[in-house]
This record gives structure tokens, sequence and C-alpha cells, in this order.
């Protein structure tokens, strides 16, 4: 059996549930976009006042307060941890590449 050949009722539930996660995809991209036009502002602010790319005790505080948000979220707080790091690792990558451009002078 494939979902093509499902009863009617089930199809109709199949397809309201997909729009519903549909739409999370979305919000979920359109988040993400926000969150990386501030971290390049934030990569470039570094990169003209020599700091370096990571902050591990920023981090340590972001996790902390994730994995809060996501125990009163019924969210497992090791996936949101484990997704917060994949999306750091992704802004320090970016933080880097930016400290090796040329084009940010730096200030003092
Ligand atoms: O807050 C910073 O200093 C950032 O560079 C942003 C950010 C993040 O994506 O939240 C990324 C790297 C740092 O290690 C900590 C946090």
């Amino acid at each position: 059996m494939t979902t093509s050949d499902i009863d009617e009722s089930v199809r109709a539930e199949l397809d309201r549930l997909r729009a519903s996660i549909d739409n999370i995809d979305a919000a979920v991209v359109h988040m993400l976009a926000e969150r990386f036009k501030c971290t390049q502002q934030v990569g470039h602010l570094k990169a003209q006042h020599h700091l370096p790319p990571a902050d591990p005790a920023r981090e340590a505080r972001q996790i902390a307060r994730l994995r809060q948000l996501a125990e009163s979220a019924k969210l497992d707080p090791a996936f949101a941890e484990k997704l917060l790091n994949f999306i750091i690792a992704e802004v320090i990558r970016h933080h880097e590449q930016i400290a090796d451009q040329p084009g940010d002078r730096p200030r003092r």
C-alpha cells in the first residue's frame, strides 16, 4: 500500500497535516533567514574589531537557555542543543569567511 491508494478520510487528514507542516517549514526557513541576517552583521562587527568568530561562553548560555525552553515546550532538549550547535557551526563558518575577506576595514 502506498499513500496514493489510501482511504479518502485518511487522505484528507494527511493532506491537512501536511499543509500545516509546509507552513511550519516555511516559518522555520524565514526565521532562520532573519537569524542569519543578524549573525552576518555580528560577523562584520567582530571582523572590524578583531574579535574571535566563536564565543564559547555565549554559546554555553544559549544552550542552557534553549534546553530549558525545549523542556517546557516538550521538545527533546538534546535535539534542541544539537540543532543550535548545527546552526552556530554554520554561523562561525560565515564569521571566518567574513574575517578572511579584505573588505572590512579595521575600526578602533
Ligand atoms: O553572539 C555571537 O557572538 C555570535 O557570533 C552569534 C553566535 C550565534 O549564532 O548565536 C555564533 C557564534 C558564537 O560562538 C556565539 C553565538
